[in-house]
């Protein structure tokens, strides 16, 4: 087996297994792990947007930054370039992630006032 450590941050999809020798339930296994790095790494990536809206609350500051957002969505936008993936689609995703932490700062009642796109009434 590859070193399939992913402690370190580095892409380990790239240190894997070749695909094309393992088959399905390996495959899938593999699947099953990344998907729970992922939902972990939006955990922190929660926990931490969760301590900058304390340090902006303590300044007087609003928790959405629009300008920190444009950053971030380009910064999604050249990652996905650099791994050759859809940047759009990645970019999409990461909306999504702002959205959740806004959704999480308004929960913790940390709300400027400003609502999330994903604030409805309905639903
Ligand atoms: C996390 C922050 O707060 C909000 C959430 C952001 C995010 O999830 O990336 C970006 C900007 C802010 O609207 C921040 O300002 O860095």
């Amino acid at each position: 087996m590859a070193n399939n450590d992913t402690t370190d941050g580095s892409n380990e999809t790239m240190m894997r297994d070749d695909p094309a020798e393992m088959d399905l339930d390996e495959l899938r296994d593999e699947i099953r792990s990344i998907d729970q790095e992922i939902v972990e790494r939006i955990a922190q990536r929660t926990y931490v947007a969760e301590s900058i809206a304390a340090v902006k609350r303590e300044k007087g500051l609003p928790t959405t930054d629009e300008s920190q957002e444009e950053a971030v969505m380009e910064r999604a936008g050249a990652n996905a370039e650099q791994f050759d993936v859809d940047a759009n689609l990645v970019k999409a995703i990461f909306r999504l992630l702002i959205e959740l932490n806004k959704i999480e700062q308004n929960q913790h009642g940390i709300n400027d006032g400003q609502q999330s796109n994903w604030d409805s009434d309905e639903g």
